[in-house]
C-alpha cells in the first residue's frame, strides 16, 4: 500500500500535514507520537475506513486490521469469530487458534476468554484473512507486561512466518525494535512524519 497524503482535516482544523508512506510485503513499519497527534486517524485512512481525505491511497494488497479493542462478534463461537469475516475453513482456524494459544477453545463465546484471549483471537483472526499487510493499532495496550510481552513475540512469529508486512500505531518506543519495525515519529501540527 502506498499513501501520499496532502492532508487530513476535521472540520476545518488540520490534523495531519504532507506525508508519504508505504508499506508493502515483508516491510515492518511503527508510527510512534503523543496521544491526540494523529496515529489512528492516520491508520484509519490507509485501512481505507476515512476516504474523506486530500491524497492518494494505492496498492491493491489484502489488509488486515487489529485494533485495541478485539472486535469480536459476541454472540459468535471462537471458531466462528475467524471463519466468518474471513473464510477461511475449520482446520485452518484451528491451527492458528493452537498457534496463538487457544488450543481446543474453537466453541467457546468471546465473555468466556478474558481480555488478552480475545486480543490473541482477534490476531488469529487477522492472519486467517492471510494479510498482505497488518495494521495494529495499539494492540499491546492495557494488557499486563507478561501478556504483553507473549503477544507481541507471537506477533513477530507470525508475521516471519506469513511474510506479512505490518503498518503498527503505538505510543510505547520499545514495540518497533521488539517487532523488527523500523520507528517513524508523528510531531508538530498538522502532524507529519519524522
Ligand atoms: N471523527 C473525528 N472527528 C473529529 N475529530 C477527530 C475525529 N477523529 C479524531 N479526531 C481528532 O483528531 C486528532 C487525532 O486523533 P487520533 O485518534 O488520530 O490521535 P492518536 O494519535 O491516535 O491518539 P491516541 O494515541 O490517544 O489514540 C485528535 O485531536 C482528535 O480529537
Amino acid at each position: 500500500m502506498r499513501l501520499k497524503l496532502r492532508g487530513k482535516s476535521f472540520g476545518g482544523r488540520a490534523v495531519l500535514g504532507p506525508l508519504s508512506l508505504e508499506v508493502e510485503r515483508g516491510d515492518r513499519v511503527a508510527i510512534l507520537g503523543p496521544s491526540g497527534i494523529g496515529k489512528s486517524t492516520l491508520l484509519r485512512i490507509v485501512a481505507g475506513l476515512d476516504p474523506a481525505f486530500d491524497g492518494r491511497l494505492t496498492g491493491a494488497d489484502r489488509l488486515a486490521t487489529v485494533f485495541q479493542e478485539p472486535t469480536l462478534l459476541p454472540w459468535r463461537s471462537a471458531r466462528d469469530n475467524i471463519m466468518i469475516p474471513t473464510g477461511c475453513d475449520g482446520p485452518t482456524a484451528s491451527a492458528l487458534m493452537d498457534r496463538v494459544g487457544l488450543p481446543g477453545r474453537e466453541a467457546q463465546y468471546p465473555r468466556q476468554l478474558s481480555l488478552g484471549q480475545q486480543r490473541r483471537l482477534s490476531l488469529a483472526r487477522a492472519f486467517a484473512a492471510r494479510p498482505d499487510v497488518l495494521l495494529m493499532d495499539e494492540p499491546f495496550a492495557s494488557l499486563d507486561a507478561e501478556t504483553a510481552t507473549r503477544m507481541i513475540d507471537l506477533t513477530r512469529d507470525l508475521l516471519d512466518d506469513s511474510g506479512a508486512g505490518l503498518l503498527l500505531v503505538t505510543h510505547d518506543p520499545q514495540e518497533p525494535a521488539r517487532l523488527g519495525a523500523r520507528a517513524l515519529r508523528l510531531s508538530g501540527t498538522p502532524a507529519i512524519l519524522g
